[in-house]
């Protein structure tokens, strides 16, 4: 039965692995989404057995569980926005897109989850071709990291000009915006002009190799490079994931898309800023902080 006068409520889905952690995957995207205030579902493609020391057992589902929760989600409760995250295998790829093609679905965020933060596989590598030919004509937003980002492009990138060069390549592949995330530069690829982005106020020097984190967006014109502080700590456990989620979200919630990775940035940077310090090894995100930061005025 239809309620007549409530408000719509935004709803997202995500297709992704499962961290027993719970900084990760299918956990920290439903956070995410509830914390932006989007109805959360899921599609489960894999049961990874982890914590904040690293992966130690990673169970595939089969494809069809993937395509059966994702029928059975986009039938009855409808999805403003989806997200895919970690997928394993080419199987389970070529089922997630045969749905995604089936309800039409076009606010799509695709998390090329490939290895996680201790080196264990999370995507085959031989599934990295349907990643390219199945799942990213169907993106609309594209969120690889540098290792991933070499990966889908082909190309070594060292300097901000190969990174520009990789977001051209991985565009052509299909999707509207490619958001090339600088997580894993440690050292300096900075060569140009950028956006400060300002998180609860504070703001910081630019241009300094570590002191930064720059994320190259591309909308097939214009390149921006949004540069956040680079917060000191092991505690970086499911940040591509919480970014993605946020992301997603914020296009369930109908923003546009440059609007929608600046909420993800912010979020992001809340949640690595506010460390939780859980665990002997490189801890979760804090899923809290935007939110938090939004309701107590400093
Ligand atoms: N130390 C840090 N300080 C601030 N922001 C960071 C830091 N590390 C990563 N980020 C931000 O977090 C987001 C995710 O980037 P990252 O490159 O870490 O993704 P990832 O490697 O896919 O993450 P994971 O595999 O752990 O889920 C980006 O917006 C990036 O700028
Ligand atoms: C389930 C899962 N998905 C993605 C990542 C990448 O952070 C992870 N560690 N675990």
């Amino acid at each position: 039965m239809k309620r007549e006068g409530l408000p719509r409520i935004p709803k997202a889905l995500t297709i992704a692995g499962s961290d027993s952690g719970g900084g990760a995957g299918i956990q920290a995207d439903l956070k995410t989404f509830q914390e932006l205030d989007v109805y959360g579902m899921s599609a489960i493609t894999a049961i990874t057995v982890q914590n904040t020391l690293g992966v130690s057992g990673v169970y595939p589902l089969p494809p069809a569980a993937a395509a059966e929760q994702i029928r059975a989600v986009g039938s009855d409760l409808g999805v403003d926005a989806l997200k895919t995250g970690m997928l394993f295998d080419a199987e389970i790829i070529r089922a997630v897109a045969a749905e995604i093609r089936r309800f039409g679905w076009k606010r799509v965020v695709v998390d090329p989850v490939m290895i996680a933060k201790g080196g264990e596989t999370l995507l085959r590598r031989e599934a990295v071709a349907a990643l390219r030919e199945e799942l990213l004509p169907l993106a609309q937003v594209v969120t690889p990291n540098l290792p991933e980002a070499e990966v889908l492009s082909g190309l070594p990138i060292r300097t901000m000009q190969e990174r520009r060069e990789a977001a051209k390549r991985i565009r052509a592949m299909g999707p509207e915006l490619v958001v090339i995330k600088g997580g894993h530069d440690e050292g300096n690829t900075r060569v140009s002009e950028s956006e400060n982005v300002s998180v609860s106020g504070k703001s910081w020097p630019s241009s300094q190799a570590g002191v930064e984190v720059v994320d190259l967006v591309y909308d097939g014109s214009h390149f921006t490079e949004l540069a956040g502080l680079r917060v000191q700590t092991v505690h970086t456990h499911g940040t591509g994931c919480t970014f993605s989620a946020a992301l997603t979200a914020a296009l369930a919630k109908g923003a546009a898309l440059q609007e929608a990775v600046r909420t993800a940035r912010a979020f992001i940077q809340a949640a690595i800023e506010d460390s939780l310090e859980l665990g002997r090894g490189h801890g979760p995100t804090n899923h809290w902080a935007y939110r938090r930061r939004q309701e107590v005025p400093l």
